[in-house]
């Protein structure tokens, strides 16, 4: 947004800034008023993909908010900049690489390509020989050094390497009727250790998971799951319990992974956006090639959607607008992401990486700070849990934190058909609440009808009311199957895409995690010892020290 010309970035100035005044209006006016003055708001303020629905009726967005957010997507040009991506333009400037996870789920004729040359035979075989690959696993073709076939499957990975396909095998556990997948993230010894503890070495396969094959977490699990199963089947063993997927395919054969189990993928899939590449094949292993199709399908469906749908129908677009609209118009610093769905457990995680990696930015593509904030605290937690932790700081806290349900019409489990429908009358009651909320008369009624004296109902009633108005934005799909679930992903891909180009800044790089890893580098020689600690500053110096003192020799 803000790389456009002068003329270009008064107007966008002066929209954003009418947004600004709107924005405060409709915190003051809330949504109870819209819907008096517009029974049918659930109409024209819902809108559908087939059987997934987007709900924003329960925001403080009127429909003349919404056509100013429209035009300000426009005057951002949005259309071009989504355009771009698709056509493979280096729109991550910073890094000088173009975008197209994207073509990780294109079928030949999307033509997806990259500085002219076409990427689909490369992603394709790609997807070939990881189906190939999880298809023996699954079937017990390919064994372990012992012979043995494998029944556990360890990914090594973080960030984008392991949130994703963590995520998604979870999500997706009732079509996993394969190997067991299990991940280690953490650098902390305690996640190999105690995920390994139970495994049997002999039948465990490990997926060494980097895009760069540098990654200080990654490496260090790798080498020490490397010596754990040279230790207990022999050095000669270890090509048989490793596979790597990378960028990086010199750096991974110097790690001695057999070159037929090395999936490669492109500089142009981002860390955090590449669950659908080979950084996915956990999940492959887990559901089977013809389920991780129908995951990439569903995304497929998504792209096609935000490429062609008109703005004003545009579920990305208008999830990205409604996301702009309470960060920057309304002015709320935190978003909650809460899945009715114990199997999108990890899904606030995924998006805390995609969202917060993306957006978290003040500088903009002029190398200028930004015009506004930008991107939310993404969190959350899966409901009805969340109910029984933090949601009275969602109904009666001091900051207002606009939370987007996510729920599906049916669950999987058919004997237990009552949980879903307690599941389902729980989510629609929390965003009633919140919108609806409660009066300080209604409250004060209420415990006089229970029998409460005058003066204890005077003394509670402001204890229990609650103020409402606060917004919430619900998903609604069918069922959560690979296609419904790759298409909420890339719903969400997209959106995060929409804010940035409304914040005006690049989603696709991540500088701001670099330094917290040179620093570590440098304090390494320092916790052991090696090194002073005196050119730290004070407080790090201190701490250091305290280490040392604690620490058992
Ligand atoms: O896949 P790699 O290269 O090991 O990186 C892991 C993660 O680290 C990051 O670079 C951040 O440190 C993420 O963007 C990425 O997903």
């Amino acid at each position: 947004m803000t790389d456009a010309p002068q003329s270009q970035q008064s107007g966008l100035t002066s929209r954003i800034e009418k947004l600004k005044t709107l924005g405060q209006e409709a915190t003051k006016r809330g949504t109870r008023a819209l819907f008096a003055a517009n029974p049918n708001r659930f109409g024209s303020m819902s809108f559908r993909l087939d059987d997934l629905l987007l709900d924003l009726s329960k925001c403080a967005i009127s429909e003349d908010d919404l056509a100013a957010l429209i035009d300000l997507a426009r005057a951002a040009n949005l259309a071009e900049r989504r355009d771009a991506m698709f056509a493979g333009a280096k729109i991550n400037e910073t890094e000088g690489r173009a975008v197209l996870h994207v073509a990780l789920r294109g079928r030949p004729e999307d033509g997806y390509a990259v500085d002219g040359e076409k990427v689909g035979e490369e992603v394709e075989s790609v997807l070939s020989a990881m189906s190939r690959f999880s298809a023996a696993l699954r079937d017990g073709s390919i064994k372990g050094a012992t012979g043995k076939t494998f029944t556990d499957v360890v990914n090594i990975g973080i960030g984008g390497s392991d949130l994703g396909p963590a995520m998604a095998v979870l999500a997706l556990s009732p079509f996993c009727d394969g190997p067991k997948l299990h991940f280690v993230s953490n650098i902390d010894g305690a996640h190999l250790a105690d995920t390994i503890a139970g495994l049997d070495l002999s039948t465990t396969l490990f997926i060494v998971a980097s895009k760069t094959f540098t990654t200080i977490e990654t490496m260090t699990n790798a080498e020490t799951a490397r010596k754990k199963v040279a230790a207990a089947l022999g050095e000669e063993a270890v090509g048989a319990h490793f596979a790597a997927v990378s960028t990086a395919l010199d750096k991974v054969s110097a790690f001695g992974i057999p070159a037929d189990r090395v999936f490669g993928f492109w500089d142009w899939v981002g860390g955090r956006y590449s669950v659908w590449s080979a950084i996915g094949l956990p999940l492959m292993i887990a559901i089977g090639p013809e389920n991780f199709r129908a995951f990439l399908s569903g995304a497929r469906a998504m792209d096609q959607h935000f490429k062609t749908a008109p703005l004003e129908q545009n579920l990305p677009v208008l999830l990205g607008l409604a996301g702009w609209w309470h960060r920057v118009a309304q002015g709320h610093p935190s978003r909650a992401i809460i899945p009715y769905d114990q199997r999108l457990a990890r899904l606030p995680a995924y998006l805390q990486q995609l969202d917060m990696e993306s957006n978290g930015k003040h500088v903009g593509l002029d190398g200028r700070r930004t015009p506004t904030v930008t991107g939310p605290v993404v969190w959350g937690e899966p409901g009805t849990n969340g109910q029984h932790a933090f949601f009275q700081l969602l109904h009666q806290g001091t900051n207002i934190v606009p939370v987007e349900f996510i729920v599906a019409a049916n669950g999987h489990e058919g004997d237990l058909k009552h949980h879903h429908d307690l599941l389902l009358a729980n989510c629609l009651a929390q965003s009633e609440a919140l919108m609806r909320g409660r009066s300080i008369e209604e409250a004060r009624q209420q415990m006089l009808g229970k029998g409460m004296s005058p003066q204890e109902a005077e003394r509670i009633a402001p204890h229990r009311e609650f103020s409402g108005d606060r917004p919430s934005i619900t998903i609604l799909y069918r069922t959560l199957d690979p296609f419904s679930f790759g298409r909420l992903v890339a719903l969400y891909e997209h959106r995060v895409f929409v804010e940035a180009q409304l914040f005006g800044i690049n989603a696709f790089d991540q500088w701001g995690v670099e330094l917290g890893k040179e620093l570590a580098t440098g304090l390494l020689p320092i916790v052991t010892g090696q090194a002073s600690p005196d050119d730290r500053d004070a407080s790090t110096a201190g701490l250091v020290r305290v280490i040392q003192e604690m620490r058992d020799r």
